[in-house]
């Protein structure tokens, strides 16, 4: 069937909408940042950088780390740009541009986030690299797609509702990594639930001086334990990223390089340095 020109938006290069590249500019293996800044900050390691596009806070640089075609790609902040690059980055691998029509043979892509976060339990330092084992989102995105939990999933999903079903305002999702990126770029990382926030702030537990509606968020949130899962860390993009990919056949890993600790207070003051870890030991595994 064909998909039509206001579903799926070709700009008149033949690229598409918002990321503004062309099918042909897309690796298999993609590593996503928040930052833009952040692209350069990975493809500056590429042994060789093939393109550089971009539009808006969505930055591209596609390039090979050894033999391995690697793409890295800006997503900017929050799951609405999330559900953006997702179905942006699907397209281009998985619908004909000149048919419109979906392709027969689909590819089924690497995503690797590398993000920054903040961590909610004392013994999760700033300057840990963390790999999330989980995404629980507790914004909106997932209320707009039909997506189903594996029985795993499900039962960690009921304790979560009973933890945090007072809150009338959130209908959480819940998405496990992919089990093979996990156990090869994620291998021997601590890891835990990561709580997708929509901001930065009260949705997070900061107080500045508007006035919170949920008191002590940091507190219901490490004090959740469901055997031996409990949730390390918050941030505003993973649990997007894992809901999107598993609807749409992706692989998903979100490694974050912990800036903050939440129960100490403390924010570190080499961020640049804890980054710059996570993406050395990212681009070493993939390429291993
Ligand atoms: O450093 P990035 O990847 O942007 O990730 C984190 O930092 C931003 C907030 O400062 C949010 O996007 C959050 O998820
Ligand atoms: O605490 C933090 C740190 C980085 N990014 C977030 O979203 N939260």
């Amino acid at each position: 069937m064909k998909i039509s020109e206001s579903d799926l938006i070709i700009n008149p290069d033949g690229s598409i909408y918002h990321l503004n590249i062309l099918p042909e500019d897309v690796a298999d293996t993609i590593i996503t940042v928040g930052d833009p800044d952040r692209v350069s900050g990975v493809s500056k390691y590429f042994d060789r950088i093939e393109l550089k596009k971009g539009k808006r806070e969505f930055i591209t640089h596609t390039g090979y780390v050894g033999k391995k075609r690697v793409t890295v790609l800006s997503t900017g902040i929050g799951t609405d740009n999330i559900d953006i690059v997702f179905n942006e980055l699907d397209a281009l691998v998985n619908i004909d541009f000149e048919t419109r029509e979906i392709k027969k043979d689909l590819t089924s892509l690497n995503i690797i986030r590398i993000g920054t976060s903040g961590a909610v339990q004392p013994d999760i330092p700033m300057g840990t690299i963390l790999a999330s084992g989980y995404g629980l989102g507790m914004d909106a995105l997932m209320n707009y797609y039909i997506h189903e939990l594996s029985g795993d999933e499900r039962s960690l999903m009921d304790d979560i509702k009973a933890h945090f079903g007072h809150l009338k305002h959130i209908n959480p999702y819940l998405t496990a990594a992919d089990e093979m990126l996990l156990n090869t770029i994620g291998k021997n990382l601590p890891t835990g639930i990561t709580i997708t926030a929509p901001g930065f702030y009260a949705p997070q537990g900061r107080i500045v001086r508007a006035k919170n509606a949920v008191p002590d968020f940091i507190g219901l949130i490490n004090s959740f334990n469901s055997g031996q899962h409990r949730i390390t860390n918050l941030e505003m993009e993973t649990a997007g990223i894992y809901a999107l990919a598993k609807v749409l056949d992706h692989k998903a890993l979100s490694i974050n390089a912990i800036l903050a600790s939440r129960v100490n207070f403390e924010f570190s003051n080499e961020p640049n340095k804890i980054v710059e870890q996570a993406i050395k030991l990212v681009l070493e595994r993939i390429s291993a």
